[in-house]
């Protein structure tokens, strides 16, 4: 059996590594340089990087330079995400080197352009499924913007490679990941499906990693590893057969 991918996430906020509750805005705990948070993910056996410019989701500036600095010192795979919306922050996003990018507000508020970058990139694009029961959320999680499934059915539709699914109620909060609703996307997909948000223990990483042949290939973990729940080289060990 497949063994389940983890990625560290680093989300970076005026220039910091934080962590949030539910995504919140102005609920930010700092975690010192990211690059350093990142180097460490990579030196502790990490293969992906879960990489989020927090300001450019929020609509608050950037991290655009920080960002690209750190994804060219990894050797590993990064994930990057946060404010990917057009053809200049892709091309941005595409041009530090990142293996793919997650699209979150785009796929809802843009979703011609989206299908267009699906076309050309691929694999390169995955496609952020934020929601609170099933309904998206968009900039930064502050706006609704639709329904889950309708959505996920376009974006089947349209080629989509991958989607990383959070829970927002559960994101930050070191309350276990929401297995039902994976279950449930995993049904309605046959792409391949990144679990985030509120992984709180190695038990937790084992119950998603019961979900790779249903169709999940990787989970995101934060705030668990920042508040030392487990170190990386034992979740990398625990997901390891
Ligand atoms: O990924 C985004 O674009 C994003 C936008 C707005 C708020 C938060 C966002 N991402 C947060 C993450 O990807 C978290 O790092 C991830 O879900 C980990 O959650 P946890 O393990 O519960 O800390």
């Amino acid at each position: 059996m497949a063994k389940l991918e983890l990625l560290p996430a680093v989300d970076v906020r005026d220039g910091q590594a934080v962590r949030l509750v539910h995504g919140e805005s102005g609920t930010e705990t700092s975690y010192g340089s990211p690059l350093e948070a990142a180097l460490a993910w990579q030196r502790a056996g990490a293969e992906w990087l879960h990489l989020v410019d927090l300001d450019a989701a929020f609509g608050t500036g950037n991290n655009r330079e920080l960002i690209a600095e750190v994804t060219r010192a990894m050797d590993i795979k990064v994930e990057l995400s946060g404010g990917i919306r057009d053809d200049d922050t892709l091309a941005a996003a595409l041009a530090t080197g990142c293996t793919r990018v997650n699209l979150g507000t785009a796929a809802l508020e843009s979703p011609e352009w989206v299908a267009r970058v699906i076309a050309e990139h691929g694999e390169k694009i995955a496609v952020g499924l934020d929601v609170r029961g099933t309904t998206l959320r968009g900039r930064g999680w502050t706006r609704d913007g639709g329904d889950l499934y309708e959505t996920l059915e376009r974006l089947n539709k349209e080629g989509c490679a991958r989607y990383v699914v959070t829970d927002i109620a559960k994101d930050g909060t070191l309350q276990g990941p929401n297995l039902e609703l994976l279950r449930n996307v995993c049904a309605a997909t046959d792409r391949p499906v990144v679990a985030s948000g509120g992984v709180s223990s190695l038990d937790d990483l084992r119950a998603i990693a019961e979900l790779v042949p249903l169709g999940v290939e990787g989970a995101i973990v934060g705030k668990a590893l920042y508040a030392k729940a487990f170190t990386l080289e034992e979740a990398l060990e625990a997901v390891s057969s």
